[in-house]
């Protein structure tokens, strides 16, 4: 596995009047329901910014509905959410954060090159501002190695090569908080490491934040911190070493394993109490 730079030294950005920004996310008591269903409980955390925060844990356990109340394309959301300083799904946040979902949202009919003209004409309108967005699309291009696939039509690439369009789509104008929706499922080994590769770049000559969201153990190891999600609520908000030290594990997966089972001894002795 590659060594990647697990803390940069640069300050913390600053907000207006020197005071520290807010972190990129901030939630208490948060909680979703959808249909009939309770899909997170009561979640408490905070993503620091600049960082590349891992969003672990088995299907089904809410990520994807966390990562959408993040976004602010999610319903029936209580409790307090505040992203980049504002409340979840403020319009002010638009342009702040990009998204990349599971299926890749790209057009089939059109080039990469045109998929991405279309979305930066939408962020940044007019012909004053062509150039720049001419630019913008081909760094992006470059940034998610497509250069020389930039004029095949994203119906004939592979399915790696189009979640790849949809990433290049969430890198245009900069933004502060990428919202990344298992983004390297699919890919083989190679890919994925050029994939983490570049996510830290962008964390670390950006100074973005990374909230990325994976149900493969081994992708833990890449971030900086992690939140380890299990049906509907968290359980560890930690750095990957840190979660290793305090469960005597070697790996993330051992040390997830083991706070499953502990949850499940604190669960089981609630009830016992409750029934005695
Ligand atoms: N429209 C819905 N109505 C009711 N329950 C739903 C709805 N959509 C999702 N759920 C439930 O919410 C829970 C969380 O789903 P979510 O998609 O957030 O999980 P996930 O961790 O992202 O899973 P995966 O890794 O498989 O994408 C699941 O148990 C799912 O069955």
């Amino acid at each position: 596995m590659m060594n990647y730079p697990m803390e940069h030294s640069s300050p913390p950005p600053e907000g207006q009047g020197g005071d520290p920004a807010p972190p990129a996310v901030h939630a208490e008591d948060l909680t979703v329901v959808r249909g009939p269903r309770t899909v997170l409980r009561g979640l408490g955390f905070t993503v620091p910014r600049g960082r590349i925060t891992g969003l672990l844990g088995p299907s089904g356990c809410g990520k994807s509905t966390l990562m959408r109340a993040i976004v602010g394309t999610q319903a029936k959301v209580t409790g307090t959410l505040d992203v980049l300083g504002r409340p979840a799904g403020h319009p002010a946040l638009r342009t702040r954060i990009g998204y990349v979902t599971q299926a890749p949202s790209v057009f089939d009919d059109l080039t990469v090159r045109q998929n991405l003209d279309y979305f930066a004409e939408i962020l940044d309108p007019g012909r004053a501002a062509s150039d720049h967005r001419h630019d913008d699309v081909t760094r992006v291009i470059a940034d998610v190695d497509l250069t020389a696939h930039a004029d095949a039509l994203a119906g004939n690439l592979s399915g790696g090569q189009r979640s790849r369009v949809s990433l290049a789509v969430a890198l245009l104008g900069a933004p502060e908080l990428l919202v990344l929706d298992e983004p390297t499922v699919g890919l083989d080994p190679v890919l994925r490491r050029d994939l983490w590769t570049l996510f830290h770049s962008i964390a670390a000559d950006r100074g973005a934040t990374l909230l990325v969201s994976s149900h493969v153990m081994d992708e833990a190891e890449r971030c900086h911190r992690l939140l380890l999600m299990r049906e509907g609520e968290v359980l560890a908000d930690d750095t990957p070493d840190a979660l290793r030290t305090r469960t005597g594990s070697e790996t993330v997966e051992e040390a997830f394993l083991h706070l499953v089972d502990e949850a499940k001894d604190k669960a089981a002795a609630r009830t016992k109490e409750t029934t005695r």
